[in-house]
């Protein structure tokens, strides 16, 4: 029987570099959510390991061992094998760790596959800082180089558009041109019951590598601008290390109709409107 599972894309709601170890990498406090669009894995029995990458956004992205879903399955266990089939849906090196979920999603669909028990997520960074968060996919506070997790308060029912101008921004690069590096926390984080309070309380924090994007790469201003420009846009920020940017909306309407209008008018790029998913609890409780 196949094993399918949904690799959603990730977005860092808030992104603030609180410092810098030894060994290069950056300390990171984060407000991590995922939305409802994302690449999508499956895995069969099989006798040796291999991979097909498929769908709208296959080009560019590695087949071979280098590829973070075979780098997941020899860390889950170096001997078996499955047939995988990555379909990808999300840009790569995009800010939305699109590897990272893969990733995480092959590690979920193997252990379900072969029963075996998940890793603990603090050991699955060593495939990237991204992974652990990426693992069981819901909101969250990143901190560490994105191995510490931690729970946030329940977040209101929103929406998100994405757009990805379409231009490579490297993560190293980015950090690299970050001026400052001793960046103050996110403060405690309270109960949001709507989208706007959502939006205003993000607003008292950052992306600390969108400055560096923007200098790096000015199709980043332009995405935010054209995010900010949209009716019911309550706040635009970049994701990640970008260069794809998201709006925050209160609803679904606002949202399609944001999306709508930058696809037809920058037709290059990457956009879709897709739901802020809720956490387990939170799903529960609205299913209930
Ligand atoms: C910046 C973030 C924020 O969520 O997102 P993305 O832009 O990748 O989506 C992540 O920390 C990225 O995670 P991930 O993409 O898995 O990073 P890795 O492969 O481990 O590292 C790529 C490179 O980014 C830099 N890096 C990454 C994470 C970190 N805490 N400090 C760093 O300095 C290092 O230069 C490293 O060589
Ligand atoms: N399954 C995968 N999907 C996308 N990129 C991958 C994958 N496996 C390895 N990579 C490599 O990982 C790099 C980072 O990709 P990704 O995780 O999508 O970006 P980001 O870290 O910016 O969110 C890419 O440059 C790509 O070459």
């Amino acid at each position: 029987m196949p094993t399918e599972e949904f690799a959603p894309a990730k977005v860092n709601l808030a992104l603030h570099v609180t410092g810098q170890r030894a060994d290069g990498y950056h300390l990171l406090d984060s407000l991590v959510v995922f939305a409802g669009v994302g690449d999508r894995l499956t895995a069969e029995p099989a006798e040796g390991l291999s991979l097909d990458v498929t769908g709208p956004r296959a080009e560019g992205v590695p087949t071979g061992p280098e590829n973070l879903v075979m780098r997941a399955a020899r860390l889950l266990d170096p001997g078996r094998g499955a047939r995988l089939v990555l379909d990808k849906h999300l840009p790569a090196a995009a800010g939305i760790g699109g590897g990272s979920s893969d990733a995480a999603a092959a590690l979920r669909a193997l252990a379900r596959l072969w029963g075996l028990p998940l890793p603990a997520a603090g050991a699955t960074a060593v495939l990237g800082a991204d992974v652990p968060v990426c693992l069981d996919p819901r909101p969250r506070r990143m901190a560490g180089i994105g191995d510490v997790l931690s729970e946030v308060p329940p977040l209101p029912p929103a929406w998100l558009v994405l757009v990805n101008p379409g231009v490579p921004v490297p993560t190293p690069a980015v950090f690299r041109a970050l001026a400052r590096k001793d960046g103050t926390p996110l403060p405690p984080l309270p109960v949001c019951t709507d989208a706007p309070s959502l939006a205003a309380l993000l607003r008292g924090m950052r992306n600390d590598l969108e400055p560096p994007a923007r200098g790096l790469q000015p199709r980043v201003t332009e995405a935010l601008a054209a995010l900010g420009a949209q009716p019911g846009c309550l706040l635009a920020r970049m994701s990640g290390s970008g260069a794809t940017c998201f709006g925050l909306f209160a609803r679904e309407a606002q949202a399609q109709g944001a999306a709508t209008a930058l696809a037809l008018s920058r037709p290059g790029w990457w956009v879709r409107a897709a739901r802020m998913l809720p956490g387990a609890d939170q799903a529960t409780r609205a299913t209930t």
